[in-house]
């Protein structure tokens, strides 16, 4: 089966304020609806590893590849709208817009990528807040809402434009244990019930766990996961 990401023998540098080889010579791929994630120590490059492969940065070398297409050294118009269509992101912090509802924050991406009407929009979007226990929500500005209840939301978007794969940097870093069980079981739901694939970079040994799989990183390097 064409892996829904692959990475070819990425390398990243960061010039300033020296020369600093982050990245080295990374390869592995991500079959469709698999539930990986990625751990090691403080500074060995995740965070880097994420930006790059959700297309976000595009200064490396090597190649990365979306369902058997290759992305690198395409033009930032092309990507962004790849991206839009087929990878949602979630943060350790929410990153919602305070002053506008929940239901309104769900409906942004989807509205970017001006594919669908206002209304099969908001029909979705409410789909969403569906499956994520929120929909009583919908109405609520989002700055008026729990920091799990926000991680909820900030998932919800990510969802709204049906991607192929849900990344995510540090998603319960800033959660306590309930809701952060809460939100492992959501990606489970996820993978179990949509055949979505995941990626989610975490410090959280119990529940990288439980995924299907650990790529764990040091100095730059993948080493360990059956990259
Ligand atoms: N823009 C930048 N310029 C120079 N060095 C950077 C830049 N961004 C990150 N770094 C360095 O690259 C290394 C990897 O950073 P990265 O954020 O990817 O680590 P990480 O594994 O995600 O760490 P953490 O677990 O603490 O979030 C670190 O040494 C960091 O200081």
């Amino acid at each position: 089966m064409t892996p829904v990401i692959e990475a070819r023998h990425i390398d990243k540098f960061f010039t300033s304020p020296v020369e600093f080889h982050v990245l080295k010579d990374i390869t592995f791929q991500i079959p469709p609806g698999e539930f990986t994630s990625i751990m090691g120590k403080s500074g060995c490059g995740k965070s880097t590893l994420l930006y790059i492969l959700s297309t976000m940065d595009t200064d490396y070398r090597g190649e990365l590849l979306l369902k058997g297409e290759v992305l690198s050294g395409k033009p930032q118009n092309r990507l962004s709208r790849i991206r839009n269509e087929n990878i949602g992101f979630v943060f350790q912090f929410h990153y919602l817009l305070g002053d506008f509802s929940v239901l309104e924050n769900v409906m942004l991406p989807a509205r970017k990528l001006a594919r669908k009407s206002e209304e099969e929009i908001r029909h979705d979007a409410h789909e969403k807040l569906r499956m994520l226990h929120i929909e009583h929500l919908a109405l609520k500005k989002a700055s008026r809402i729990s920091g799990g209840e926000k991680q909820r939301v900030a998932i919800a978007r990510a969802l709204i434009n049906d991607p192929a794969i849900l990344m995510g940097d540090e998603p319960t870093g800033n959660l306590d244990s309930y809701n952060s069980e809460n939100v492992f079981q959501i990606f489970k739901q996820l993978k179990e019930e949509k055949g979505l694939s995941l990626l989610i970079v975490t410090h959280d040994e119990d529940f990288a766990s439980r995924t299907d799989r650990i790529l764990e990183m040091d100095d730059g390097r993948i080493v360990g996961g059956n990259p």
